[in-house]
């Protein structure tokens, strides 16, 4: 962490730890400015995969006594779970809350805290869990309900007043307002929550309250006068004219607009260059401009002075080309040729081409893969690249150019340095070791839930991904996981079914229509979910490590399974058991007995939230450890 945010967090203990600011370290916290949060494991903290900024502040029954410093607090930007259960912090929670904008969790129970809850607390629009019960709060609440993913809100024992919002209860797994002061009528709770959640509330009205709730006044009589009810209809019908003449223009503007914006958005950037020795018909200076020397041209030298070539001097073949730029702002005006000759380094050759890093002038890194022998009809491709690009998701990596010719295909992605999931759980560099158990399930939701999107979208088209593995599970700039190459690859049917007892993958796979496509994926996903219990290696999707899991388990050694860096951690060993559990139905032999990758998500979560509610109940020793 930086010296500042490091400076903010002591302030922030000193102010908690004592009315008056100074730090008496009431269990010895170990939190100093001399060492790292991250690094030296200041007490309560954890923080993400690289060690290099806060994640969690656990902080709980340490009989902390002084007031909460959110200002100082939030400069841990990165901060997404803060509890302070159990202590007897007094004083309210500072406005400056919503600077902690990556808040997910925020635990406050079993505290002294009093006042308002702060009105913009409703702007940590990240936040799943609330929990302010067993407090001295008083007066109305924020309009919590505008967070949308909001799961849980604990607010019992408090003197809160005002009315109870109408949240979103089919998304909320766990609420509880009761006894406070609140009044009027209890909002439809879909029947999700009983009696219990609302009780000791004396002037709530309305089920499940035992209060009946007045009756509305009845409307007011019509008026006499025929014609003040005539002027009045007048008045109303002319609103009405007016209302819907600007209703048309509104549609109209926007209409003309949305055309205009969808025209520029594909922007096909054709690029009439001649590579191998084709001549370029707008490159008229040089008539008899053979190819360019491609290995003198080609080829440069890194500031280390590795030497590099390009993407065409390291292979053949590229005829006449045009280049298709889906994403403008990031790749505007590149020309094909261009991108060919930059210098680039070959990262790796797959089964399906080769990827090379290409460095652009202005410092642009892109990954380039090369496809060979992908027996699909240009124009096809062509159609199949746009209409993956029309469908978004935070956690897939879109391809922001391609290239398409009967012998090849082009992609071009923003090359992403944090690496592949593979290289985490097996690079040199022992971060597999540090990628705790929540990092873990974290990427199996992000991964599943992206999955599960695209399948939708792409359920009638059949496209599936087709070749997940853990290596095209890339990590972006904030070390969120994006999903490479959906939709490249003729899908693999290999793994539509597997004998368990040989290496032979079944013939029953030909006649699978696109339905199957997905089960692929699923298969797919249940080997990166073993990689991420086991920690151990597969190589392109091969049955092995599915063999060898399901023996273990037919054996009944579970325990042997799990990676032993999730043992020393000290993962719970039955939700480690049910990530299994998940893993073993997405490898099922028979590929109509896997789940949708929607169901596997739902299973996912749920694992996830148990892990959840399990961090606040924990003593913060064992989650300063995760
Ligand atoms: N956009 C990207 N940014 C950074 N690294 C990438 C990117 N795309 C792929 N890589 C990495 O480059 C390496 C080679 O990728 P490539 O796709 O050729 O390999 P593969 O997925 O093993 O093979 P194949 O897809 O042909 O089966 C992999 O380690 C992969 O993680």
């Amino acid at each position: 962490e930086t010296e500042e945010v490091k400076r903010s967090l002591m302030r922030f203990l000193g102010q908690i730890s004592s009315p008056d600011g100074r730090i008496k370290d009431p269990v010895n916290l170990n939190w100093s400015m001399s060492t790292d949060p991250c690094n030296n494991h200041w007490t309560g903290v954890s923080c993400n995969l690289k060690s290099t900024s806060v994640k969690k502040i656990v902080l709980e029954n340490l009989s902390l006594s002084g007031r909460f410093d959110a200002n100082s607090l939030c400069s841990a930007e990165t901060l997404s779970v803060l509890s302070l259960k159990f202590n007897s912090i007094s004083g309210g929670v500072p406005e400056e809350i919503v600077k902690c904008k990556q808040l997910t969790h925020l635990y406050l129970g079993g505290n002294k805290l009093s006042g308002n809850l702060p009105l913009n607390l409703s702007g940590l629009n990240n936040l799943k869990r609330l929990d302010v019960s067993f407090n001295n709060f008083s007066g109305a609440l924020p309009d919590l309900p505008r967070i949308s993913g909001l799961k849980s809100f604990l607010a019992e024992n408090n003197q809160l007043s005002g009315d109870i919002p109408e949240f979103d209860f089919t998304n909320l797994d766990n609420f509880n307002v009761s006894n406070n002061n609140f009044s009027g009528p209890v909002p439809d709770m879909r029947g999700r929550f009983g009696l219990s959640s609302i009780a000791g509330n004396p002037l709530l009205c309305g089920k499940p309250s035992p209060n009946a709730c007045p009756l509305p006044p009845p409307p007011p009589p019509p008026s006499k006068s025929s014609s003040g009810f005539h002027k009045n209809a007048l008045i109303y019908s002319g609103y009405a004219l007016l209302g819907l003449v600007l209703l048309i223009v509104v549609v109209f503007t926007l209409l003309k607009k949305k055309k205009a914006k969808e025209a520029k958005k594909v922007e096909t950037v054709k690029v009439e260059s001649v590579v191998n020795g084709n001549r370029s018909p707008n490159n008229k200076s040089s008539p008899d401009n053979k190819s360019p020397n491609r290995e003198s041209t080609g080829a440069s030298s890194d500031k280390n002075g590795n030497s590099r070539s390009s993407v065409t001097s390291a292979e053949t073949g590229m005829v006449s080309s045009s280049l298709t730029i889906l994403s403008i702002p990031i790749l505007k005006g590149l020309q094909l040729d261009e991108l060919l000759r930059a210098p680039a380094e070959l990262i790796g050759r797959g089964r399906h081409g080769s990827l090379y890093k290409v460095f652009l002038d202005g410092g642009k890194t892109l990954a380039v893969k090369r496809i060979k022998g992908w027996d699909i009809p240009v124009e096809e491709f062509e159609q199949r690249m746009r209409n993956l690009d029309r469908v978004r998701h935070p956690n897939m990596l879109p391809a922001i150019a391609f290239y398409g010719s009967k012998e090849e295909k082009l992609l071009v992605y923003e090359f992403q340095e944090n690496g592949s999931l593979f290289n985490i759980l097996h690079g040199t560099s022992n971060e597999g070791r540090r990628f705790d158990w929540g990092s873990r399930l974290s990427v199996a939701a992000s991964v599943a839930e992206a999955l599960a999107y695209m399948h939708v979208e792409f359920q009638e088209d059949g496209i599936a991904h087709g070749n997940l593995k853990s290596t095209n599970i890339l990590f972006n700039s904030t070390m969120d996981p994006c999903i490479g190459e959906y939709g490249l690859m003729v899908v693999n049917n290999s793994l539509l079914s597997h004998n368990n007892n040989d290496n032979e993958p079944s013939n029953e796979t030909s006649a699978h229509g696109p339905y199957l496509n997905f089960k692929v994926d699923l298969y797919a996903f249940g080997i990166v979910l073993l990689e991420l219990l086991t920690g151990k290696l597969v190589h392109n999707n091969e049955p092995e490590l599915a063999r060898w899991v399901q023996k273990i388990v037919r054996e009944e050694w579970t325990a042997k399974i799990f990676d032993n860096s999730l043992v020393v951690e000290g993962v719970s060993e039955d939700r480690l058991v049910s990530m299994l559990q998940v893993a073993l139905k997405c490898i099922n032999p028979c590929p109509e007995e896997r789940p949708s990758i929607y169901q596997v998500a739902l299973m996912i979560n749920t694992i996830r939230e148990e892990e959840e509610r399990s961090i606040a109940s924990e003593p913060s020793s064992n989650v300063s450890e995760q």
